[in-house]
C-alpha cells in the first residue's frame, strides 16, 4: 500500500497543494494543484505531474474559512488514490517564532501558540492556520505537521539578528527571524547538487515572488536575510513596502492620525509594486505596461534588490554565487538582467543568451560571480520533512 502525504503551501497570493508518495526514499509527486479561495466562487484544480488536468471543482459561494475546499481536496484524493494511505498533512507555516527550529506535529496547544504569532505575520499566519483547523475538524485523527519559513534562519545571530532598539525588546522576541526558509532550503540543496564546488562559497539566494527576500548563505547556512520580525521588511514586494524609514510610520500615526489598523493595511496590501505603480502588484502587468509609473515601480524593485544583494555580499565578505528563484526570479529575464547590470561593479556579468533561454547557469565566461536560475519547490521540502518525521516515529 502506498503511503502518502498531502502538502499545503499557503502563501500570500495562493494556496498550492501537492500529494506525495513517501514510500520511496525521495518523496514522489502524485498530483498537485491550487486552491483559489479569493474568488467569489472558490476553485480547486488538480493536475498530474505531467500537467494533465485531473480534477476541477468550483463552489457556488465562499464558506469563509475554505473548509469546503479542503473537504473537496480530501474527497478527490480518496477517490483517485483511495488505495493509498494518507499518513499526514504537511503545512507551510510562515511564522514559527523563536521556539521552532524544525518541523513539529501539530497539537491544539501548538496551533494556539502559532495563532498568537498572527500580529507578526498578519497577511500569512491566518491563511496558514485556517487549513489546520478545517482539516482537524474534517479528520480529527489525521496527523498534521507544521514546517516553518523561519526555521532555516533559526541560527541567525547578532549582529544580523538584532535591531538597534533598547535591549529589553529583544528579550520580548523583537528580533529578525527571516522567512522563505523552505524555499531557501530547497534551492541551497539543489545548488549543492548542480554545482557542488560552490556549496561552501559565498552565496546569495534571491527569492523574488509576490513576497520577496534574500538569504546570505555561508557554508549552506543562513547568516543574513532581508526580512525581519515580520515579512514586511527588506525588498519591494507585490503589495508590501519592504524597508521604510520608521519615521514615515510615526508621521502617519501622529500627524495624519492614521489608525494602526489602517497603517497595517496600507503597508501589507497597498504598497510595494501596486502602491508605486498605482496599477498592479503583478510583475507581468508592469513589464507589459507603457505607463511611466509602472516603469518607476520596476526600477525601484531592481534598485532595492541590487542594493540589498550588495548588503548581503558585505555580510559574506564578497560574493561568489547569486541564485534567482520565485515567480519573478524564475520567469522575468528583464528583471534578472537589470539586477545583474546594477551589480556589474561586483563582477556580475549575465550572459544574455543564456538568460533569455532561462538556462540554469546564466553567467558569462568573464563573470566573477556564478549566477543561476533555480526553480523553487517549497512543497517537496515540506514532503521531505514530513516523510523523515514519520519514518523516525516508526523507528521509535
Ligand atoms: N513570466 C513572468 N514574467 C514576469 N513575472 C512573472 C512571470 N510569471 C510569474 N511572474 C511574477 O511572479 C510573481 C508571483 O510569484 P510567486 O512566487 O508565484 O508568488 P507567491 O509568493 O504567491 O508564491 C508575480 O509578480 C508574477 O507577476
Ligand atoms: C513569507 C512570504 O512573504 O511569503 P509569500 O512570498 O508566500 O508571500
Ligand atoms: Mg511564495
Amino acid at each position: 500500500m502506498t503511503d502518502t502525504v498531502l502538502v499545503l503551501n499557503s502563501g500570500s497570493s495562493s494556496i498550492k497543494f501537492g500529494l506525495f508518495d513517501i514510500s520511496t526514499a525521495e518523496p514522489a509527486l502524485l498530483c498537485n494543484g491550487a486552491l483559489d479561495e479569493h474568488e467569489a466562487k472558490p476553485r480547486l484544480a488538480a493536475k498530474s505531474p505531467s500537467g494533465d488536468m485531473l480534477f476541477e471543482a468550483q463552489r457556488e459561494a465562499s464558506d469563509g474559512d475554505g473548509g469546503h475546499l479542503f473537504a473537496d481536496v480530501l474527497g478527490f484524493i480518496e477517490d483517485r488514490f483511495g488505495e493509498g494511505r494518507l499518513r499526514a498533512v504537511g503545512h507551510r507555516i510562515v511564522h514559527g517564532g523563536a521556539e521552532y527550529s524544525g518541523p513539529v506535529v501539530l497539537t491544539d496547544d501548538i496551533a494556539a501558540r502559532l495563532e498568537a504569532l498572527t500580529p507578526l505575520a498578519p497577511l500569512h499566519q491566518p491563511r496558514c492556520l485556517a487549513p489546520v483547523r478545517a482539516l482537524g475538524a474534517l479528520r480529527p485523527a489525521l496527523t498534521q505537521i507544521a514546517c516553518f519559513d523561519t526555521a532555516f534562519h533559526h541560527g541567525l545571530a547578532p549582529p544580523a539578528s538584532r535591531f538597534a532598539i533598547p535591549r529589553r525588546y529583544e528579550a520580548r522576541g523583537l528580533r529578525r527571524y527571516g522567512f522563505h526558509g523552505l524555499s531557501f532550503e530547497y534551492v541551497a540543496g539543489r545548488l549543492s547538487h548542480i554545482a557542488p564546488e560552490l556549496a561552501a562559497r559565498r552565496t546569495v539566494i534571491a527569492h523574488l515572488g509576490n513576497g520577496a527576500s534574500l538569504c546570505a548563505l555561508h557554508e549552506g547556512r543562513s547568516v543574513d536575510t532581508t526580512m525581519g520580525l515580520t515579512p514586511l521588511d527588506g525588498l519591494v514586494m507585490g503589495t508590501r513596502c519592504g524597508t521604510v524609514d520608521p519615521g514615515v510610520l510615526l508621521y502617519l500615526l501622529q500627524h495624519e492620525r492614521m489608525s494602526a489598523g489602517d497603517l497595517q493595511h496600507m503597508l501589507y496590501h497597498e504598497s510595494g509594486l501596486l502602491g508605486v505603480s498605482g496599477l498592479s502588484a503583478d510583475m507581468r502587468t508592469l513589464l507589459a505596461s507603457r505607463e511611466a509609473a509602472a516603469r518607476e515601480a520596476v526600477d525601484l524593485f531592481t534598485f532595492r534588490a541590487a542594493q540589498e544583494i550588495a548588503v548581503m555580499a558585505n555580510t559574506l565578505g564578497g560574493l561568489d554565487c547569486l541564485v534567482f528563484t520565485g515567480g519573478i526570479g524564475e520567469h522575468a529575464k528583464d528583471i534578472r538582467s537589470e539586477i545583474g547590470e546594477r551589480l556589474g561593479w561586483l563582477g556580475v556579468r549575465i550572459d544574455q543568451t543564456a538568460n533569455e533561454a532561462a538556462c540554469e547557469r546564466i553567467y558569462a565566461a568573464d563573470s566573477a560571480v556564478a549566477v543561476f536560475v533555480i526553480p523553487t519547490n517549497e512543497e517537496i521540502t515540506i514532503a521531505r520533512h514530513c516523510a523523515s518525521m514519520l519514518h523516525d516515529r516508526e523507528r521509535l
